[in-house]
């Protein structure tokens, strides 16, 4: 099986998430441009953290607009995984692949530490190996992580089961303390947390792991593999 991992200019966490894949769960994956305009051949299309074009205007706002985000929306409405983390989540939401937006953290400071979060559905291809509700810690790192959605939005969340991981002391004001949700098909999660620096006991955590070995198992239920 073979993941797709999107670089965009100014992006900083493709070669952790290539690691995650390659070295973690031993499966392969691809660096893809994001001037390219084709993504048929992959399993999964991961978009990674950093800061896509200097952050300038608002985080996420002009990637969302690279050649390469047509396919990553025909790629989502063929059902397939679309995992988007920290500057992915926020491209993600510029796209309109997922509600709502990331907003400037409330203190208006960057934040740059573990968090402890809950798994607060673990029934999507991301997180079927965390236990239902289970506590996990993984490194969070962004001025942009404070998530927003209006009323309606945040009952049609909470209805939907699309909010999958929260914050245990929310460190930037997002509302209801969400730290990551799915769109309604629960194909496309988008997460302000880092899962992929969290693989291995000397970064100080390893709760990012079962995250990447879900998805590997869910691509291969579901036959999604590309060899
Ligand atoms: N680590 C990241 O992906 C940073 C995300 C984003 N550019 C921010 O600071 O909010």
């Amino acid at each position: 099986m073979k993941f797709a991992v999107v670089a965009f200019p100014g992006s900083n966490c493709e070669m952790d998430l290539v690691y995650a894949i390659e070295d973690v769960v031993k499966e392969q994956a691809e660096l893809v441009p994001s001037t390219a305009t084709y993504l048929n051949d992959y399993s999964a299309v991961l978009l990674p953290g950093g800061f896509s074009y200097g952050d300038y205007l608002r985080s996420g706002a002009i990637a969302q607009l690279a050649p390469i985000m047509p396919a990553v929306k025909r790629f989502a409405a063929a059902g397939k995984p679309v995992l988007g983390i920290c500057n992915g989540f926020q491209i993600l939401t510029e796209a309109r692949l997922l509600p709502g937006s990331l907003q400037r953290n409330q203190e208006s400071k960057f934040v740059c530490k573990v968090a402890d979060l809950v798994v607060t559905n673990n029934q999507t291809l991301f997180t079927t190996n965390y236990q239902a509700q289970q506590t996990i810690q993984l490194p969070i790192a962004h001025g942009d992580g404070n998530y927003y959605c209006d009323p309606i939005t945040l009952a049609e969340l909470r209805k939907n089961n699309q909010i999958i991981f929260t914050y245990q002391n929310n460190p930037n004001g997002s509302v209801a303390a969400i730290a990551g949700i799915s769109n309604r098909q629960g194909n496309v999660l988008g997460m302000m947390p880092h899962p992929e620096r969290a693989v291995e006991a000397i970064l100080g955590s390893t709760s990012g792991r079962e995250l990447f070995s879900s998805l590997v198992n869910s691509v291969r239920k579901r036959g999604l593999i590309h060899e």
